[in-house]
C-alpha cells in the first residue's frame, strides 16, 4: 500500500484574473476549489494513474470535510486525524504569473502525534510512505526521524518531499527518494542553485549522506536526478504554462507509479517528469492521458558522474 501524509492540507482556492493589483480591490475571472497539501496531490495524481493510496494526515473543521469528501468522491481512501480546528485555505492568485499565500499548519498535541506514530508502525514491509509537504515547527524533530527509523526497520519506502529545517534535519535518515526543487536544495546548502550542472553538485552530496534517489525539479528546465549508480537530466516539454501548483508533487507520483510496475529509475524518472509537465500545462492535476501524450517529448540524457562539476 501507498501511504501519503500531508501534516498541512489546504483548500487551494485558485483564482484567475487579468491583473492583480495589491492595495486594491481585485475582482476574479474564475476561481476553483481544490483539495491541496503535497501528500494529497501525491495520492490524487496516483490515483488517475491507476494506482490506488490512502492519503493520512491532519484535517478538521468545514475544510477538512470539504477535502475529504473530495478525495472520496475520487475514490481515494483517507485516514486523517482531527485537529479540532479548521484546515488552511491556501490563495493561488492567476494573472500569468503565480501569487500564492499559504496559510500556517495545524497546532498539534501529543495525542495526535500518537496516533500517526501508531498508523506508521501498522505498515508492512514494502509499503510506502510519501511524507509531504511543510511539517509544523512545533513538532520535534525527533518525531520525524522516529518515523524515518520505523520506515528503515521495516523495508517501507520512505519518500520524503517537504523543505526548510524538517529537510535538512531529515536528510541523514536515508530517505528512499527526495524530491526538492532547486530553491529548496540550495537552502539547505545557503547557496543559490539555477543551472543542471549546480543541482547535480548538490544532489550527489546528499546521495553520499545515504538518500538513495534525489530528484531535483527545476520548473520550465525539467530535472535532474542522482543515485550511487546513475545520474540523468531530463529536457521538460515545451506547452502553454496554466497552473504550476502540484507540478513537483505530480512529478513524485509518476516516479512511484512507474517505479512500482518496472523497478526502472531512468524509466520512473521521465514518467515522473512527463507526469510534472502534465500538470503544469492544465488548471487541475495531470490526467493519465496528458502523461501519457507527453512522455515520447522528454528527452532524458545519461551523465557520467565522473563528469559532475559544479
Ligand atoms: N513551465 C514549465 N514547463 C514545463 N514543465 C514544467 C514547468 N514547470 C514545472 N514543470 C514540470 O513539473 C516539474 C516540477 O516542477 P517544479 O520544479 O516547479 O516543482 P515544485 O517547485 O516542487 O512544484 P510544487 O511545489 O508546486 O508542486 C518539473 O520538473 C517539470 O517537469
Ligand atoms: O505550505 P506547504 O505545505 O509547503 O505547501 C502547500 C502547497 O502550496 O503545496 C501544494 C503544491 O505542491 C499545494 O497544493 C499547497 O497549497
Amino acid at each position: 500500500m501507498i501511504y501519503t501524509c500531508t501534516f498541512a492540507p489546504s483548500i487551494d482556492y485558485t483564482a484567475y484574473l487579468m491583473h492583480f493589483e495589491s492595495g486594491a480591490l481585485n475582482r476574479t475571472d474564475e476561481v476553483y476549489y481544490y483539495p491541496g497539501g503535497k501528500g494529497i496531490n501525491v495520492s490524487r495524481v496516483l490515483s488517475r494513474l491507476g494506482l490506488k493510496s490512502r492519503a493520512l494526515g491532519y484535517a478538521g473543521g468545514f475544510t477538512g470535510r470539504f477535502i475529504e469528501e473530495f478525495l472520496d468522491a475520487e475514490g481515494i481512501e483517507t485516514d486523517f486525524i482531527d485537529t479540532g480546528a479548521i484546515t488552511r485555505i491556501n490563495v493561488k492568485i492567476k494573472t500569468g504569473q503565480e501569487t500564492e499565500l499559504n496559510g500556517p499548519g495545524p497546532v498539534l498535541g501529543e495525542g495526535q502525534l500518537e496516533q500517526l506514530k501508531e498508523k506508521v508502525a501498522a505498515m508492512a514491509k514494502g509499503d510506502w510512505f510519501v511524507l509531504a509537504g511543510s511539517l509544523p515547527a512545533s513538532v520535534p524533530i525527533q518525531f520525524f526521524k522516529n518515523l524515518a527509523v520505523r520506515c528503515k526497520e521495516r523495508g517501507i519506502h520512505f519518500v520524503l518531499d517537504t523543505s526548510g529545517p524538517a529537510l535538512k534535519g531529515l536528510l541523514d535518515m536515508e530517505p528512499f527518494l527526495i524530491k526538492p526543487n532547486e530553491h529548496e536544495l540550495g537552502e539547505i546548502f545557503g547557496v543559490e542553485i539555477t543551472t543542471q550542472a549546480q543541482a547535480f553538485h548538490y544532489a550527489s552530496l546528499l546521495v553520499d549522506r545515504g538518500v538513495e534517489y534525489v530528484i531535483v525539479s527545476m520548473g520550465g528546465k525539467g530535472a535532474i536526478f542522482a543515485s550511487r549508480e546513475q545520474c540523468f537530466t531530463a529536457q521538460a516539454p515545451a506547452g502553454k504554462v496554466v497552473n504550476t501548483v502540484g507540478s513537483g508533487d505530480s512529478l513524485v507520483s509518476g516516479f512511484i507509479a512507474s517505479y512500482i510496475q518496472h523497478q526502472d529509475p531512468e524509466r520512473a524518472f521521465r514518467y515522473g517528469v512527463a507526469s510534472g509537465s502534465a500538470t503544469a500545462f492544465r488548471s487541475d492535476l495531470c490526467e493519465l492521458a496528458d502523461v501519457e501524450r507527453l512522455l515520447p517529448e522528454v528527452t532524458v540524457t545519461p551523465i557520467d558522474k565522473g563528469d559532475v562539476t559544479k
